[in-house]
């Protein structure tokens, strides 16, 4: 079965909401290892909308699994991304405007500039993979550029709510994954999966790792609340839980 990465992003998300210092992700990360995450993914946006530099730059100091930095593809990421130096990269495609990532990457019209962020990654001895949707061409031309992985889209397959279409979305993924496999490429996913729709996407045979944030932090958020408050109590009664 794939190991699990987990997404911390939007435990920054909810301290930029105020711009302090809390919750920070850096111990957000170690609470995440220490709960069985095999690895920790943040996605360093060009807007800076949750996680900051200086997140990125502790992190690769305290992950004690892997970190994989996820980031457009642009010189200003190249050049924190050498500098840094995550386990890997993940290259997704990124628009200001956007809630969140809306669809894979397209490497058949990235072209060279693309081939050329990915080869100086690697030179640099930093795997890259690319977010991609479960397509036969893309899938290809991710080969084509030599990247070292894919991570599948499963945003598609995490919005189809009729049973068919869901079928229909795991079938593409399913064979994304063995075509990917086949051409050399090592095979992540991720976006938009949940407690409810993960298994059968674990399942796909060859998956190596599932990417998931937003409902982890969700649920944490939920089954945390009632300590939170009780000892808050403790806190304006000036007593010890
Ligand atoms: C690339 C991807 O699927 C996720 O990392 C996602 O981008 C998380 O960050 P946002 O919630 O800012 O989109
Ligand atoms: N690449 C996908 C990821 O890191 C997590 O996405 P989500 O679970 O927050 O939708």
């Amino acid at each position: 079965m794939p190991t699990l990465g987990v997404n911390i992003d939007h435990i920054a998300t909810i301290r930029q909401a105020r711009k302090t210092v809390e919750p920070d992700p850096v111990a957000a990360a170690v609470l995440a290892e220490l709960g069985g995450a095999d690895g920790i993914t943040v996605h360093l946006r060009e807007d800076r909308r949750h996680i900051q530099d200086r997140d990125v730059r502790l992190l690769r100091q305290t992950v004690r699994t892997h970190l994989n930095l996820e980031m457009a593809a642009t010189e200003e990421m190249v050049a924190i991304a050498l500098e840094i130096q995550p386990d890997y990269i993940t290259l997704v495609p990124e628009r200001r405007e956007e809630v969140t990532t809306e669809g894979g990457l397209d490497i058949i019209a990235g072209g060279e500039r693309l081939a050329n962020v990915v080869q100086t990654l690697q030179n640099a001895g930093i795997p890259v993979s690319l977010f991609i949707d479960p397509n036969p061409d893309q899938i290809q031309a991710s080969a084509d550029i030599k990247a070292k992985f894919i991570e599948l889209h499963t945003g598609t397959y995490a919005e189809s709510h009729q049973e068919n279409e869901q079928r229909d979305q795991l079938h593409l993924l399913t064979q994304g994954c063995e075509q990917a496999r086949t051409l050399g490429l090592r095979v992540n996913a991720g976006h938009g999966l949940t407690y409810w729709n993960v298994y059968p996407v674990a399942c796909i045979p060859g998956m190596e790792e599932l990417n998931i944030g937003h409902t982890i932090i969700s649920r944490a958020a939920l089954v945390g609340l009632e300590r939170a408050v009780r000892e808050m109590k403790h806190a304006i009664l000036g007593t010890t839980p």
